[in-house]
């Protein structure tokens, strides 16, 4: 509902904008949060109920976040309820009191220190806690997020070989910066322009080449801030947040780290949402809703990879982490250090315009060249398998010089399609009109789009064919080829089948970090942000589909994964290589990604962008709406478009007509939209906000879903 309501202050205890409160509503009583008080109502003040209880006697966030949350409701057109109710964690809305309680800090015995590899032979895992506490001590939650879990912990403790310690063992945990080596010329120079901003607000973006040693700048200014006894918040993006990650932070930093993720339970996120709100951590490294964490002493916000698409919450309260990261350290006046070898176009332009700072590292840190790509023709390729000769001869070079090898296809399962070899069926997904992918690992055709499965069927449903064949590739088939191509080399697949159970995915970086395996086989779960030191050759499989997808946006995209994953090879300073497999090789960008760096071609994408009065240079906004009858959903957009005519708004907006998604039937439902351009986003504000009242008012707007999406990333 996108409304408030009124209550009657409680009869004793003063209620305060920001806390939360129990009322009565309807029959039920609910957790409410006071945002406004006032001396009257429009409501007759004898049908007004009274608060019933107070839970917090302080608000939940200081004056200047609760801020920037009213503005988010208004600016994403997202009921206040909601958003507020989306920024505290399910403890929080439950009513539970806010507490930082039992934080379980584990340490290693003598006995402890006396195992080897040797004596915890069969239990990986506990060998892995056991190094895990090596530098010092840790949180349980720390030491959960880096792949030791709760059983782990129990059994070691059983042993005797960890112990609880108080929570002041964490301070010993310093590993002095001067054991870092002396950072680059380019990123002193940034950390010196970033340390001289420090106590204000401004937005940097740091653009620095993959390997460039970003992180490196990041800590150094954190460890300005920090030692001026301030808090930093670290953003990054949802598989972003490794074990490897944390533990740099650890060992450079020497503080507290709070933590929140998905991977968490209530209580610790909780524990470490109160604890950044007292001040009792220095940083807090989370992932998107991270954001709206109250700090008691903020003094400074990094967003890691900030072109990554999982900073967009995709359904419900539909914010960017990174833009509202802008509200936010302009409403603290704290500086934002946005980080990336791939910036946004957004975050480019502002750059540019010279709203941002930019800095750049254009050098690899250790040293080495940047790899270029090099597009192999596919068409005059025997193919034998998924990989076409000159490649499987690359890769056996770069096995041979003991190097590791990464294959990147952003395809899950065995094949995209199974199809009848006789008649030309092939399985479909009835609600989404898609075919199946078919996983032979789970022995199961799974819909990506709807995400239900089905058996694998043993005959074609249409002529009783057994001829089933599988078309196209996924990373499971490049999984299969490659290790009976490449019987001595260890493969591994990375990719969200195999990383499943709960610590798979650390596990598996683990190893490929010792060198176990040599062929990494991935989807983008791979590509992005690690630091694989013995990587010299990427291939890229396929990318030929996302040439061709409508939305404007897609090139900017494909620039970034494919510079992302090329920037896998070749960090610890080797000459490296990267292969493209395209049956386009004439494609303008897969030319571009051949010959130009990212930032030149995002320069020439950028005034195509410009011409095009498309985002950046214009504001967009999109209404959707799904239902099982398509008529409703016509109907409904139709009657949008007609209330958002009738608002008088400046000459540069464009309404334009419904039209269907890219993929109209998903899950059963048929999707249209409608797209609201602009050339100033308070133009859009205006006009949305004047008419959605109307558009919710619409008695076709109760028969079908409907949202509206701000600043939309999807766009077909
Ligand atoms: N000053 C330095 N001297 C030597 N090595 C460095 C230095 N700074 C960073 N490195 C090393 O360079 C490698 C790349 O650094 P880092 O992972 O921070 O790069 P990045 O810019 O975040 O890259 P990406 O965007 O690809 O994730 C790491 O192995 C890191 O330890
Ligand atoms: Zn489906």
């Amino acid at each position: 509902m996108r409304r408030t309501f009124d209550y009657l202050p409680h009869a004793s205890q003063p209620c305060v904008i920001g806390a939360r409160v129990r009322v009565p509503f309807g029959r039920r009583m609910m957790v409410g949060i006071v945002v406004a008080t006032s001396d009257d109502s429009s409501w007759p003040t004898e049908q007004l109920k009274a608060v019933a209880d107070v839970i917090d006697d302080e608000p939940l966030w200081p004056s200047m976040l609760l801020d920037v949350l009213k503005w988010a409701s208004r600016y994403y057109q997202h009921p206040l309820g909601e958003v507020l109710h989306h920024a505290l964690n399910k403890k929080l809305r439950q009513g539970d009191a806010p507490t930082s309680a039992d934080i379980e800090v584990w340490q290693l015995t003598d006995l402890g220190r006396q195992q080897t590899v040797e004596t915890t032979k069969r239990a990986p895992k506990q060998w892995l806690l056991l190094c895990l506490l090596q530098d010092g001590a840790q949180e349980r939650a720390s030491l959960t997020s880096q792949g030791a879990n709760g059983t782990t912990i129990t059994a070691v403790h059983k042993k005797n070989w960890i112990e609880l310690a108080p929570l002041s063992a964490l301070q010993d945990t310093n590993v002095a910066a001067s054991q870092q080596p002396p950072a680059t010329v380019e990123q002193s120079v940034a950390i010196t322009a970033l340390n001289s901003n420090l106590g204000r607000f401004s937005v940097s973006l740091l653009e620095g080449i993959t390997g460039s040693g970003k992180t490196r700048v990041y800590l150094d200014v954190m460890a300005e801030v920090v030692a001026k006894g301030e808090q930093v918040l670290v953003l990054v993006p949802e598989i972003g947040l490794t074990p490897q990650t944390l533990s740099r932070f650890r060992q450079h930093l020497g503080v507290r780290i709070g933590l929140i993720h998905s991977g968490l339970n209530d209580s610790e996120r909780l524990a470490a949402w109160q604890a950044a709100r007292q001040g009792e951590i220095s940083v807090l490294l989370g992932t998107r809703s991270a954001l709206f964490t109250p700090m008691k002493n903020l003094g400074l916000i990094v967003v890691d990879e900030e072109h990554d698409g999982s900073y967009k919450q995709q359904d419900g309260f539909r914010y960017h982490a990174r833009d509202l990261a802008v509200m936010r350290a302009r409403a603290e006046q704290v500086p934002l250090l946005l980080g990336s070898a791939t910036p946004s176009f957004e975050s480019l332009a502002n750059a540019k315009a010279g709203r941002y700072h930019h800095l750049r590292l254009t050098q690899r840190a250790a040293g080495g060249k940047l790899p270029k790509i090099a597009a192999i023709d596919m068409r005059q390729q025997v193919m034998a398998g998924p990989l076409s000769a000159p490649i499987l001869n690359a890769m056996s070079e770069h096995l041979k010089a003991n190097n590791q090898v990464l294959v990147f296809l952003n395809r899950r399962g065995f094949s995209p399609v199974l199809l009848c070899h006789e008649c030309g069926w092939f399985a479909e997904c009835q609600r989404c009109n898609r075919p199946y992918t078919w996983h032979k690992q789970f022995r199961r055709l799974h819909c990506h789009h709807c995400q239900t499965e089905r058996p694998v069927p043993s005959q074609c449903d249409s002529c009783g064919s057994t001829q089933l064949v599988p078309v196209g590739q996924g990373t499971e088939q490049l999984e299969e080829a490659l290790q009976a191509h490449f019987v001595d080399y260890p493969v591994v697949r990375i990719d969200r089948d195999s990383t499943r159970r709960k610590d798979a995915f650390d596990q598996l970086v683990n190893d490929v970090q010792r060198g176990h395996y040599r062929i990494l086989v991935g989807t983008q779960m791979l590509a992005k942000g690690h630091d694989f030191a013995d990587v010299t050759l990427v291939v890229i499989a396929d990318v030929d589909g996302a040439l061709f997808s409508s939305d404007f946006r897609a090139a900017e995209r494909m620039c970034q994964l494919l510079t992302q994953v090329s920037g896998r090879a070749g960090r610890a300073g080797q000459d490296a290589q990267v292969l493209l497999q395209t049956h386009y090789p004439e494609h303008p960008w897969v030319q571009q990604l051949q010959t130009q760096p990212y930032d030149e071609v995002a320069d020439g994408l950028l005034s195509e962008r410009k011409q095009a009065q498309l985002p950046p240079y214009a504001a967009l906004a999109m209404i959707r709406a799904e239902a099982n009858d398509e008529n409703k959903v016509v109907q409904f957009l139709n009657e949008v478009e007609a209330e958002l005519r009738k608002v008088p708004v400046d000459k540069t907006v464009t309404i334009m007509a419904p039209s269907p998604c890219a993929m109209v039937r998903k899950a059963g439902r048929y999707r249209w939209q409608l797209a609201v351009l602009a050339a100033q986003k308070n133009a859009i504000q205006q006009l949305l906000s004047q008419a959605l009242p109307a558009i919710e008012g619409l008695r076709s707007a109760q028969v079908v879903r409907w949202h509206v999406d701000v600043d939309p990333q999807e766009t077909v």
